[in-house]
Formats: C-alpha cells, structure tokens, sequence
C-alpha cells in the first residue's frame, strides 16, 4: 500500500544554508546600517569582523529576530524569517548573546538562565539537566547560585553565553561574546565555540582578530553595512603576510581587505 508523505516529512532536517540572507537590509532607528547585504552561513563558527558602526550588531539582531528587516529575503534554518507565523518555531532553535543583555540582578545565574529556557519553550522536564550543563560549561559551577549582582563583568558574560546555548540551538548568534573575558577564559570560550560549531551555525562578532583565528572556520567581513569579504582564516593570514598595518598577520590583512574596501566606496 502507498503512504502519503507529508510535505513535513520531505522537508530536509538539515539545512545547506542556516543562515541566508540575499540583499539584506535593516535599519538602527533612521539609519540603513545593513544595506543590501548577501551571505550564506553553514554549520560552523563564523567569526563578524568589521570597524566600529560597520553594522555587525545591527545584522545580528536582524538575525535573532529582534528586528525587523527594512528590504531583502531573510531565511533562517529554511525558514522565512520575515514571516510572523514562521517566528515561534524558529525562536526556539535560535540562541542569542546581544552586544547588552537585560538581566534581573536578584535572579542567581540558575535562576537567570532557567528562566532563559522557559521562555525558548524548553520542556519543562528538560532544563534542571541543560541548565546545570552550560552552567558547567562557561566555567561558573561555582556561582551557580550567586546573584547576578555579585558577579564580575566577565562571569556576566559567561552567564550571557550560557543563555544564549541553554537550548542547544542550531543558530547561535554570539556579539561580542569574549568582552571582559580573562586570557585564560578566553582559551576556554575558544574551545568551546569549536565545539559549538562541529553541529551548529555559529556566527561571532568581536574585534579580536585572534580570536577569529584561533576559533573560526571561516571569517566574514563588513564595513558600512555590507560584506566586504569571506573566506578562511587562512587566507586572511596570507593576505597579511603581503603587507598591511596591524601587529600579526591576521590583523594585517584585516587592515588590507578594509583599506581596499575603503577605496573603493
Ligand atoms: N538607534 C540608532 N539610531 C541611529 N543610528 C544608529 C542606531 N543604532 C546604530 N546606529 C548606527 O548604525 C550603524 C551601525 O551600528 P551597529 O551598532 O550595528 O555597528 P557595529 O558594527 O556593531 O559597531 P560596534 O563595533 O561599534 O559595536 C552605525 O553607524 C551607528 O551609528
């Protein structure tokens, strides 16, 4: 006998392109911060690059939902993610660490990121477990039942990345993750990013090339909301080895691919 398959059913469970974005633009108040801009993001950690006010905080929140795009097609884990109806299911595959986090400084960190996995519609059953767990992994198991208030920039931000991977989401969308970290929790976030990005789309905006280098597969560049390049680190090392300002290859070729950019506009 011949079953009728639904269009669910044949609906691929994984997705080429997580994040697909195709003339994306969004506004910051008045402003086109992201204009026209294309990229194509698969399982991975991504490192955002781009100077101050190239529009990496303004396509992030564009790609947690947080804002509405102004132009393009967005598409988010083959979903529309312009369209309302489409919104609740992917909110809850998505996570989101934003440049500044609301918090309620009375909630301890259990509570905080509790409270985080309940509104991402975890079952219930599940977030003593997945709460306890990123809790263990962003290194704060022993303030697990401190209050917020009492902890340091960079334990904040920690509680801020633990949030944002408490429903083990298939996006994850980190800015600025690394602010206020020490050097040896910086080592540690690198290691874990990797291991966000073996079954994940990750994408990392921060300033610090190195730690583009040292923890993304690939790097996508921006300047005055729009891609300006993409490629793996390796290649921005080598660009850099040919010449540029900055301390380390890396940074080097930063400086090429934004003063060539530069030029041009
Ligand atoms: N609410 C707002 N109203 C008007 N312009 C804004 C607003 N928010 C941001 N902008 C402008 O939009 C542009 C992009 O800002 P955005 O914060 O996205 O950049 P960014 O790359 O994240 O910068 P940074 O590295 O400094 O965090 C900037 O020119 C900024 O001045």
């Amino acid at each position: 006998m011949v079953r009728m398959v639904s269009a669910t059913e044949l609906r691929p469970s994984t997705n080429a392109w997580p994040i697909e974005a195709d003339r994306l633009s969004v506004k910051a108040g008045k402003h086109l911060a992201v204009d026209g801009l294309d990229l194509k993001l698969g399982v991975g950690v991504h490192g955002l690059l781009g100077p101050n006010g190239a529009g990496k905080t303004t396509l992030m929140r564009a790609l947690s939902t947080v804002e509405r795009p102004s132009g393009g097609r967005l598409r988010l884990l083959g979903e529309d993610a312009t369209d309302g109806r489409a919104l609740r299911a992917l909110r809850a595959r998505l996570g989101y660490l934003p440049q500044h986090f609301g918090f309620y400084p009375r909630f301890t960190v259990r509570e905080y990121v509790e409270y985080v996995a309940w509104l991402r519609e975890m079952p219930k059953a599940d977030i003593p477990e997945a709460v306890q767990r990123v809790i263990d992994r962003v290194g704060l198991a022993d303030r697990a039942d401190s209050r917020l208030r009492t902890l340091s920039g960079g334990m904040l931000r920690r509680v801020g990345v633990a949030q944002a991977i408490v429903n083990s989401p298939d996006v994850l969308l980190l800015d600025e993750p690394t602010v206020g970290l020490d050097p040896e929790q910086r080592v540690e976030f690198r290691t874990l990013l990797r291991d966000l990005g073996t079954d994940s789309c990750v994408l990392v905006s921060t300033h610090l090339v190195e730690d583009v280098v040292a923890a993304c597969s690939d790097v996508v560049m921006v300047n005055l909301g729009k891609l300006v390049w993409q490629g793996v680190p390796a290649e921005l090392i080598a660009l850099g080895e040919q010449g540029g300002v900055g301390d380390s290859p890396a940074e080097r070729g930063y400086s090429t691919i934004l003063a060539s950019h530069r030029s041009a506009a």
